[in-house]
């Protein structure tokens, strides 16, 4: 069984898209978003994945959201079924965090068919060696102080380690100040990070946040060797659902 967010109360997120961030940016995909998050970013894009109520870790809508209509668990054909349902040739997996349901996940890809897999993950949670040979694409985006988390949490040498040893990782870190960036260049000399697998973006869930953040990243990418990414699907579709 695998626990998903929802588009609406029992509708999962699974849906058609294009890609709107990272090395894959542009390409006609296949989402699916999971439930649940072992992280708390103050600023997290999909709160409905984790603030549940009862939850009182910092986030800066305050917004909690109510379990039952935010969650659906269905069975891995389903969910296979309904991903093949859209006709894609690849597929994203997001969340939350991805890699908290491994098991079950390597469970439901091994049920497409002719699909390329892309993973979103917040780089804190190994994955599962079931899972693991069936990825194509991991988009590892390790969280900075400004999200709020306990760096010790969010920043894991073991799990680094492991990352750059894998040719199919890219690294994307969301940036809000000049500041971050900082934080950035450290890590990549720390936990020697491939600079020219590393996307900074703009943290932002309207497109005037991203411009405008955009106008000072796009410098210091340039200056750092590093790549920019956008959020594309904001400027398209706004901070939405199933989009
Ligand atoms: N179109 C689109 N592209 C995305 N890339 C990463 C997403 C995410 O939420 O992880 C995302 C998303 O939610 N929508
Ligand atoms: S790691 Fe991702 S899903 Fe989890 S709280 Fe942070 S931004 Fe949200
Ligand atoms: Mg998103």
């Amino acid at each position: 069984m695998l626990t998903l967010a929802t588009t609406t109360p029992g509708e999962p997120e699974i849906f058609a898209s294009l890609q709107g961030e990272g090395p894959s940016i542009g390409r006609p995909v296949a989402f699916v978003r999971l439930s649940r998050c072992n992280l708390a970013c103050t600023w997290c894009d999909t709160a409905y994945t984790w603030r549940f109520e009862g939850d009182n870790r910092p986030h800066r809508d305050g917004l909690a959201f109510e379990r039952k209509a935010n969650q659906v668990v269905l069975d891995e054909a389903d969910v296979a079924a309904r991903i093949m349902a859209l006709g894609q040739d690849r597929l994203v997996i997001t969340g939350g965090e991805p890699l908290l349901q491994g098991t079950a996940l390597a469970r439901m890809v091994t049920l497409l068919e002719g699909m390329s897999v892309e993973i979103e993950t917040n780089g804190t949670v190994a994955p599962h060696p079931a899972l693991d040979p069936l990825v194509s694409q991991y988009n590892v985006s390790p969280k900075l102080k400004h999200s709020g988390n306990p760096v010790d949490s969010a920043q894991i040498p073991e799990r680094f380690a492991e990352w750059i040893q894998k040719p199919q990782v890219w690294f994307k870190f969301v940036v809000a100040t000049p500041d971050d960036v900082a934080e950035v260049l450290d890590l990549i000399e720390t936990h020697r990070l491939p600079r020219e697998r590393t996307f900074v973006m703009p943290e932002g869930t309207d497109s005037a946040t991203l411009r405008e953040r955009e106008r000072w990243l796009a410098p210091l990418a340039l200056q750092h060797g590093l790549r920019l990414s956008d959020r594309m699907h904001i400027h398209l579709y706004g901070d939405t659902r199933g989009t």
